[in-house]
């Protein structure tokens, strides 16, 4: 019999109402997410690639359970959670951590480290308060930080630092899946592939299946198996990554593909959501 995949999209779709500009028309429907299907397997490392408003960040609300879809149904671990509100999911708080791309606005910068990194402990009533600072010790020598961090507060840290608090956070309840939401785009060039290194590093020492979204190629590549590229809602083209990379397939890919050393070369000048869309246009034209 085949493994259960850790994750299951089935057809998941996710459509958003527009206010309507005219009493009398019909609200706009925007199909934030269409037929989207794929199976990520125990210990994969998927990546999910799209320009700004292709629907990743809808697509990752669902599969962490914050949101619903509209069709379609999402499993994680066997479990279909695409039914079940908020409240009913406890148990899929500790199975899935996230990790955000801006560290500064997910660190609450009145809470001491110690306590930022413990608190999905105490959320789910993990261990005791010695277990809890023992874990929490443990977790900021993990990630490269020092055991006394745990008494200073994150203004104290350097971005690159406090995404390594984020991760320290995030390993804490002992998860089965990491959810790195754009995790380097807001950190400076020079820190990224530490970043990196390190997510590379927890998903193989903790045994971790990796769904990491970004809108940068170049990025996904240096930590995922598989990727999926995504446009408007879509999934156009979903392919190991080095195949992804010799033999795309789909015009748009190899539209993004051509932008990469675009992106290295004008990371420091333009964004890459800038870039992106311009891609975008070109496929338009092309397509
Ligand atoms: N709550 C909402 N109400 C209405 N439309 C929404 C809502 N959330 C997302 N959308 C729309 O759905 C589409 C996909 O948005 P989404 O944020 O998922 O894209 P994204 O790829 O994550 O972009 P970004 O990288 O900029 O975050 C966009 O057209 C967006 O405007």
């Amino acid at each position: 019999m085949s493994e259960t995949p850790t994750i299951s999209l089935r057809g998941v779709g996710r459509d958003f109402h527009r206010a309507r500009t005219r009493l009398t028309e019909r609200p706009p429907v925007v199909h934030a997410v269409r037929d989207v299907t794929v199976d990520i397997a125990p210990g994969e490392r998927f990546g999910i690639v799209g320009e700004s408003g292709s629907g990743k960040s809808t697509l990752l609300r669902m599969i962490c359970g914050l949101d619903r879809p509209t069709t379609g149904e999402i499993l994680v671990e066997g479990t279909p959670i695409h039914a079940s509100p908020p409240r009913r999911l406890g148990w899929l708080r500790q199975r899935l951590q996230l990790v955000f791309q801006d560290p500064m606005s997910s660190l609450d910068p009145r809470m001491r480290v110690g306590d930022i990194v413990a608190e999905p402990l105490v959320g789910q009533r993990i261990g005791t308060p010695a277990e809890r600072r023992a874990r929490v010790a443990e977790l900021l020598e993990r990630v490269g930080l020092s055991a006394d961090a745990a008494k200073r507060y994150p203004h104290q840290f350097s971005g690159g630092q406090r995404q390594r608090i984020s991760v320290a956070r995030a390993l804490a309840p002992n998860p089965a899946v990491l959810v790195a939401d754009e995790p380097v785009s807001a950190l400076d060039v020079s820190v990224r592939a530490q970043v990196l290194n390190l997510l590379d590093e927890v998903v193989d020492g903790f045994d971790l299946t990796l769904v990491f979204v970004s809108h940068d190629l170049s990025v996904v590549r240096h930590v995922c198996d598989r990727v999926a590229v995504m446009r408007q809602g879509e999934f156009v083209e979903v392919a190991p990554t080095e195949q992804l990379y010799v033999d795309a397939q789909h015009p748009y890919t190899r539209q993004l593909l051509a932008a990469v050393p675009r992106l290295d070369a004008a990371l420091a000048g333009r964004t890459a959501t800038e870039l992106a869309a311009r891609t975008l246009a070109a496929t338009e034209e092309e397509t």
